[in-house]
């Protein structure tokens, strides 16, 4: 595809300070990169040597991720469908980065389709890697996307949720991290203009719906989303309960794990992103994810449908605009 076509409309003065460049390419603020003969990913089994990133990732514009392989294996297939793309006959799509045991990544035609584990340092690292590969391939305007599940607050189970800020548990909406023995503080953004864009692919024939607010990410599930269920506790149930009541009144909608690193290290890369969640539960009902797993394993492919459907939109503008793909 025209890496050109689908276009980052974003501020380009503002994101060409964090780091892209006005061809679209970007620039990650490392200078250490440069004067390395080769980089080792080491945590998607790539390294620049073996591998040809131009060849293999030249043509990603999208890069879509989630907790678990086995759900973004399932998007990877979805895609293909949604696509109109085939596999030849007695094959199979192959994760890329299976020799790291770690992450697994499959690429669907401009789409790579990755699993992120769990929490802020899995996904952070991720990311790292992530962005390294994209910029090595000179892949130009990404987008990303987290597609994964959440607890709602106030939100029923099967709504999906998009972000449109990012908190921690105390309420700051930076990602906080120490290096070299002090705070670095990075602010978490997410692009709202994409989330416009991701609102208008909503389906109105959809039997849910569709919200967007802020994201709690926790560091936790149990004590650091006020469950009551962990192996520890030492607060009562009226006190959770004031506390999801004071989060929901202050616009939180929701809980994740990952969203305010995936808001944070995008931004700083002058990266375009968008975290789409599926709510297992409503919090202010309970604690316990007790939905039967066949509902569960639909209701996350909600945030699957949504996405595909803005890659898809995006695609067809670019044909009918008379680029290729
Ligand atoms: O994308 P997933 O469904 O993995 O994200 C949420 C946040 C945590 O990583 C995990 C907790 O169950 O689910
Ligand atoms: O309650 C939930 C459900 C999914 N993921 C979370 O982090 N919390």
């Amino acid at each position: 595809m025209d890496r050109t076509c689908v276009k980052n409309n974003r501020n380009k003065t503002k994101s060409g300070e964090n780091g892209e460049k006005r061809d679209g390419t970007f620039h990650l603020q490392n200078p250490h990169l440069e004067r390395m003969d080769e980089d080792v990913l080491y945590h998607l089994g790539l390294n620049t040597t073996s591998h040809n990133f131009v060849e293999m990732f030249g043509d990603v514009k999208f890069v879509c991720m989630g907790g678990t392989a086995n759900r973004m294996e399932t998007f990877a297939y979805y895609l293909l469908d949604v696509l109109g793309l085939k596999l030849p006959t007695g094959t199979t799509l192959i994760d890329i980065s299976r020799n790291s045991h770690r992450y697994s990544m499959y690429k669907v035609g401009p789409v790579l389709s990755i699993s992120h584990g769990m929490g802020v340092p899995s996904i952070g690292i991720l990311l790292h890697e992530i962005m390294k590969l994209l910029k090595y391939a000179k892949v130009k305007d990404p987008v990303l996307f987290r597609i994964g599940t959440c607890g709602g607050i106030g939100v029923e189970g099967g709504t999906i949720v998009i972000s449109e800020d990012a908190v921690d548990g105390l309420g700051s909406s930076y990602f906080q991290v120490p290096v070299l023995g002090k705070i670095v503080r990075r602010p978490a953004v997410f692009d709202k203009e994409l989330i416009e864009e991701l609102k208008d692919c909503v389906d109105p024939k959809d039997s849910y719906k569709t919200v967007t607010g802020i994201t709690l990410c926790a560091d936790d599930f149990y004590e650091g989303q006020g469950r009551l269920d962990g192996a520890f506790c030492d607060y009562t149930e009226a006190e959770k309960m004031e506390y999801l009541h004071k989060l929901k009144d202050q616009g939180v909608v929701n809980f994740e794990m990952e969203a305010l690193v995936f808001a944070a290290l995008t931004h700083h890369a002058g990266i375009r992103a968008a975290d789409v969640c599926v709510a297992c539960l409503d919090r202010l009902k309970g604690d316990q994810v007790n939905t039967p797993k066949d509902v569960l394993y639909e209701w996350q492919k909600r945030p699957q449908k949504l996405v595909a459907s803005y890659i898809k939109k995006q695609l067809e503008k670019c044909m009918l605009s008379g680029t290729n793909l």
